[in-house]
């Protein structure tokens, strides 16, 4: 029969006090959670009232699985969720953080520390038009991205999903927000959320607040700083996301001066919520709640009260929910959290599913799949590869440089561990949650391949994955190209102490570089050790992590296109100097905050 929340003409706050007065408290907790898709199915959604599936890093449905396998999947998922009583749709979550990086041949975007060496919003918001179509091609409506954390030490593992270390330049970078959403209407109220249609994605802010700023930038610890600080380095970000309608906001598993953020009340809803007038939803961390505790899931009940008692929205709790859904219940039914708390969570997740149209538009279908990979995606992609790769050195003074290399010549040698590797060259957060090794989980061009496209045919381009000082010497190339860098992490497995390049890059360097002009590429996602071998290198470049489009890279090297990129973050010369940031009263560095050579295309 009719129901007035099922009526489209009907305005969303009218929609909403409608639904929530029939809801049940099961059905209200069941929209705040959010489960793994591994232990999700048609009976569970449909038992628990699920509101929200995701994929954790490298979850998906099978390996190298199509767009219409995942369009078939969260289907399913939706199935379920309306099968319920009142039909509420459910909405499906993934890391889309630099391209749509779980799914086999999509395009893989430079992750953010590049993006921030590009200084162009506009490039960073088409890329985020283009992210949405190709997470919309897999039938999925809602990302994790952007990070706007403002990573202050380059030890911190997820440096390299930080745009810079400079606030203002994750403002500008928040474009993406309305890339990935749809530029909001300019009569929006502050901090309504706002979806701009069916080839648009819920976007996610991440992770509140100060992520970046932990001591040693050891991964989910403590950020110690007082609220000046907080609000001048960290919050910038925010500020800028919410004013451009972003829906929803991840919680960070650090802590600020000790109070973990998952429990934090003043930050949560004193500032955020309150202050900010942030209307759309906030939801936790992977295990947000289990990981408040150590040891991890410790007396998980009160966890779940400091969490909701603190504002939280939506519980990423993946595999226990059931546990959550009874302890919950408990909290609630012995009033030691209202049901007014309940019901302003309940209404922020309703709010954004109307405004994203999911009640009318609940299941995807396959007419955006041929938008996987797109070649113009490829193209954004490869320009933005051009306009991220910073030039450090080229040549020994200005009147000799190196850069731009000559296509036509002899001979030329390729070599590095990561000349000829599409998962080092794409990061983690692609495909496998800590990224992957080889040309062989998804598809792309890797540096090598950029340098044999972009050559002169009659040029011989010789491949050598390490070479070694006899091997140059036996041979008469005209230069080399030395490709070298970091292997892929994400998150904890990332914090580094020493930033060092694993061996055999720095011999490669060595090797080659003593015995023939070099040009030598970092495929890192943060500032590493170079300083010790800066002299023997004639050229050096900072590609970061460009992803699949590593044409992008010859381009500038043979000079298609000028170098413009400018470091979004300092460059060391040791480690002990660390944390050392633009504006430090210490400040001795390699290669400051913005450095960045230029050459003119020929
Ligand atoms: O993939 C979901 C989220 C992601 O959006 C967050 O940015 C990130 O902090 C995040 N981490 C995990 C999994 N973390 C984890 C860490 C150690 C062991 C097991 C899982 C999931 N997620």
């Amino acid at each position: 029969g009719y129901m007035v929340y099922k009526d489209p003409k009907k305005p969303i706050r009218t929609r909403i006090k409608d639904l929530m007065r029939r809801m049940t408290l099961e059905e209200k907790i069941g929209q705040m959670m959010q489960i793994e898709r591994k232990v999700a199915s048609v009976e569970v959604m449909k038992k628990y009232f699920i509101g929200s599936v995701l994929s954790e890093g490298g979850s998906a449905p099978a390996q190298y699985a199509s767009a219409e396998t995942w369009i078939n999947m969260v289907n399913d998922f939706q199935k379920g969720a309306l099968s319920t009583r009142l039909g509420i749709p459910m909405i499906y979550g993934i890391d889309a953080v630099h391209g749509h990086n779980q799914v086999y041949k999509a395009t893989i975007f430079p992750h953010n520390i590049g993006l921030g060496a590009t200084r162009d919003p506009e490039l960073v918001k088409r890329i985020g038009s283009a992210t949405a179509l190709e997470v919309r091609a897999t039938g999925i409506p809602y990302v994790f991205a952007p990070c706007v954390a403002v990573c202050r030490d380059p030890r911190w593992g997820r440096c390299y999903e930080s745009y810079s270390e400079d606030p203002k330049v994750v403002q500008a970078m928040t474009e993406i927000v309305s890339g990935l959403q749809g530029d909001i209407p300019v009569d929006t109220p502050k901090g309504i959320p706002f979806i701009g249609g069916k080839e648009k994605v819920a976007a996610c802010a991440k992770h509140f607040v100060g992520d970046g700023g932990t001591t040693n930038g050891t991964d989910e610890s403590n950020t110690v700083i007082n609220m000046d600080g907080l609000l001048r380095i960290h919050m910038p970000g925010y500020y800028s996301s919410i004013a451009k309608g972003v829906v929803t906001i991840m919680l960070s598993y650090s802590s600020w001066n000790g109070v973990k953020m998952h429990a934090n009340y003043e930050l949560v809803t004193g500032f955020l919520k309150n202050t900010l007038r942030f209307k759309g939803f906030v939801i936790t961390d992977f295990e947000g709640l289990e990981r408040m505790t150590t040891p991890y899931h410790a007396n998980y009940s009160h966890s779940i009260e400091a969490g909701i008692s603190a504002g939280i929205d939506m519980v990423m709790v993946p595999w226990n929910y059931t546990e959550f859904l009874d302890d919950l219940t408990l909290l609630v039914n012995r009033k030691i959290i209202p049901m007014t708390r309940i019901d302003d969570a309940v209404e922020r997740i309703l709010r954004v599913k109307f405004v994203m149209d999911l009640f009318e538009n609940p299941f995807a279908d396959c007419s955006l799949v041929e938008y996987v990979g797109k070649q113009e995606h490829r193209e954004l992609a490869r320009e933005a590869v051009r306009k991220s790769a910073v030039l450090l050195k080229n040549g020994e003074s200005a009147d000799e440089p190196l850069l731009p290399l000559p296509k036509r010549t002899s001979k030329i040698l390729v070599t590095g561990s990561h000349a000829d590797n599409l998962g080092y060259q794409c990061g983690g957060w692609t495909i496998q949650w800590q990224g992957f090794s080889g040309n062989n989980l998804t598809t792309g061009t890797t540096i090598l391949k950029a340098v044999s496209n972009a050559v002169d045919p009659k040029t011989e381009v010789i491949y050598k994955k390490n070479a070694d000082a006899d091997f140059v010497k036996s041979n008469n190339f005209s230069y080399s190209i030395v490709v070298v860098g970091e292997h892929p992490y994400a998150e904890t497995d990332g914090d580094s102490m020493n930033l060092t390049i694993p061996e055999p890059g720095p011999s490669t360097i060595k090797n080659v570089c003593g015995s023939v002009k070099c040009a030598v590429i970092i495929v890192s996602g943060r500032p590493v050790v170079i300083e010790p071998y800066l002299a023997i290198i004639d050229a050096l470049v900072a590609a970061w992590l460009p992803g699949t489009e590593g044409q992008g890279v010859a381009d500038v090297l043979y000079g298609d296109y000028g170098f413009t990129g400018k470091l979004p973050r300092t460059w060391f010369k040791t480690v002990d100097q660390l944390p050392m940031n633009f504006g430090d009263p210490y400040y001795d560095p390699l290669f400051p905050f913005g450095f960045g050579l230029t050459t003119e295309p020929i």
